[in-house]
């Protein structure tokens, strides 16, 4: 049996479509939402995802601005120029592209922007409250892969979520999330003794690792729903963390790359900017 495939082109599509009618609502009271979209550098694969942050803001009506620093910027002027955005009113959600040079610490950056308009969902405090629970902007990867779980009607109480990787932008939201959806989750790093032992009890399996098409179809259970988070560059072009022809035969549904989680991630990225700016107002 060959496997559904979980089209997230065109589900982040419709998401976008629902958010432009919302957004045309804002508008008629007043109301526009604003991001800022800061890349510091010129870092390729970053260009490439901020190009397509900006793309969809237009299409939904949200007024993007990019602000463009050099990678000589000191910590200081990044952290001056974040508290300039947390005090701009026409601004309602704040994102800080990743990676920052190393003489930057991310953590610090992250901790400057304001929690109301930490749309990437990144700083202690959205991260605190989601954790227990409590309204919060959630970070933009793992919020797209639950829509496209729901949206495809993947069952996901009492299933066994296995998660390959524990960064603090997919793997460990993802975690939580599935956890909070009545999943029993499993967390697996690069230290795991026999990968392939836990991967193969998954009902549902998130490969977030950064590692071209490392999981193979020994680490499948056949009928099992593969989320691939992996967006890596190999011999020339782009390819997920699941070799994915090989997996295709055996699970039940997978994301391709592209085309699966990579267009939520920005969806939700709209969805949040637009939700900020709901809840800060005029
Ligand atoms: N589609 C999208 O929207 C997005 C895609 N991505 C992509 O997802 C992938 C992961 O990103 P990110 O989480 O930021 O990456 P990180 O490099 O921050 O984390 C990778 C994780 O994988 C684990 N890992 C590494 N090697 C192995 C291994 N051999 N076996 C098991 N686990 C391993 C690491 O373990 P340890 O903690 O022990 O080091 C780590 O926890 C990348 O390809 C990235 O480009 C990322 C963000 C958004
Ligand atoms: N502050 C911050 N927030 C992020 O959300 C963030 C970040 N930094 N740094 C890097 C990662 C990576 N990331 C992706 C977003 C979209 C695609 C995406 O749309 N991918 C397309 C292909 C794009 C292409 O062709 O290059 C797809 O999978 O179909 C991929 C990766 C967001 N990230």
């Amino acid at each position: 049996m060959t496997a559904t495939i979980i089209d997230g082109k065109t589900i982040a599509k419709e998401v976008r479509s629902e958010l432009k009618i919302e957004v045309a609502k804002l508008k008629e009271k007043g109301l526009i939402p604003g991001l800022a979209v800061v890349l510091v550098g010129n870092h390729p694969a970053s260009e490439s995802y901020v190009k397509g942050k900006i793309r969809a803001s237009e299409e939904v009506g949200i007024n993007s601005r990019l602000i463009r620093r050099e990678s000589s910027i000191s910590e200081r002027e990044l952290l001056e120029l974040i508290e300039t955005l947390n005090a701009d009113p026409a601004i309602h959600g704040i994102l800080v592209q990743l990676p920052l040079p190393d003489h930057i610490n991310p953590d610090k950056v992250i901790a400057t922007i304001s929690p109301a308009k930490d749309v990437d969902g990144f700083t202690p405090v959205s991260v605190g409250n989601m954790v227990i629970g409590q309204e919060a902007l959630l970070p933009c990867t793992p919020h797209g892969i639950m829509h496209l779980l729901q949206r495809s009607g993947v069952q996901i109480a009492g299933k066994h979520a296995v998660v390959v990787g524990r960064s603090n932008i997919v793997g460990k939201p993802i975690s939580l999330l599935l956890q909070r959806a009545d999943a029993t989750v499993t967390m697996c790093h690069s230290r795991t003794a026999d990968l392939a032992s836990h991967t193969k009890q998954a009902d549902i399996l998130i490969a977030a690792v950064g590692r071209p098409e490392m999981l193979t179809a020994e680490h499948v259970k056949p009928g099992a729903v593969v989320i691939d988070v992996g967006v890596n560059r190999h011999e020339g072009k782009l390819v997920g963390d699941v070799k994915f022809d090989e997996v295709k035969e055996i699970a039940s549904a997978i994301t391709p790359v592209p085309g699966g989680v990579g267009p939520m991630t920005i969806a939700m990225l709209m969805r949040n900017t637009v939700e900020a700016a709901k809840r800060i107002g005029k």
